[in-house]
């Protein structure tokens, strides 16, 4: 049986339709609802819907042996488990953003409120800036706007939050995509299993694409 943790919320559904494209479907998965785990015995899968942010926790934990996560998820709190493939969904940028006339005194300390602390860490340190992270958990956009932070550290999708409020994109950090990610000890114990789930992933992606 292989334990296949999926995401609630944005990526949740395209994650799962995806699976079910590569022929592992759950017959009572329709939406995700209150109910957090469908098994189907005949294909051998066990799924669990979890927070977006605790995929990698289950992965790298081996309580599933597989998961979708964003890579953003990867990057601010670098699990230690293996990335199989880049599924091509829930593409967005994290990107430096701030008020359209923002001018930054070299001078200053910088303040950055995110959702990324580590993230936005690694990236100023790169850069020898002396900075200030102010974490928060969601509505990164109303910091600059209320003088909480300088500047803020956050994903950019369509960019409807950031002109709604009057902000732009200042930089770009990296690029974001799901991961079909694996746990290290279930990629040596049920290596073919997961392989072919990975390669019957990679076709659907593929062919997604052209
Ligand atoms: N506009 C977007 N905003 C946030 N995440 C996005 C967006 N577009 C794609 N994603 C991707 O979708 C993933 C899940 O995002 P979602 O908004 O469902 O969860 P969340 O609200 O960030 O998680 P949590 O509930 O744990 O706070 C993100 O980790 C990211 O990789
Ligand atoms: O470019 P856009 O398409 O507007 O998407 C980006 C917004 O979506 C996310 O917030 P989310 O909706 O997850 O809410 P949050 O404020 O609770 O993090 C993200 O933090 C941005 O605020």
């Amino acid at each position: 049986m292989i334990n296949i943790a999926l995401p609630k919320g944005r990526i949740g559904s395209k994650s799962y339709r995806l699976l079910e494209q590569a022929g592992y479907p759950c017959p009572e998965i329709l939406e995700p609802n209150r109910k957090l785990t469908f098994v189907n015995e005949e294909k051998g899968v066990r799924y669990f819907w979890v927070k977006p942010s605790d995929v990698a926790i289950y992965v790298e934990r081996g309580a599933a042996d597989v998961g979708v996560c964003g890579a953003d998820i990867l990057r601010e709190y670098e699990p230690d488990v293996y990335e199989l493939l880049d599924l091509g969904i829930g593409r967005c940028r994290m990107c430096v953003c701030g008020e359209k006339d923002f001018f930054e005194n070299p001078e200053k300390t910088l303040k950055i409120a995110t959702k990324f602390p580590n993230i936005a860490g690694k990236y100023y340190e790169e850069a020898g800036r002396d900075i200030d992270i102010i974490k928060l958990n969601g509505s990164i956009e109303i910091a600059p706007l209320l003088g909480l932070s300088d500047i803020i550290v956050d994903i950019v999708e369509t960019g409807n939050t950031l002109r709604e409020n009057g902000l732009e994109v200042l930089e770009e950090i990296l690029p974001i995509s799901a991961r079909f990610i694996c746990n290290k000890v279930s990629f040596q114990f049920k290596n073919k299993e997961i392989t072919q789930m990975r390669d019957k992933l990679s076709y659907c992606t593929v062919q997604k694409m052209s």
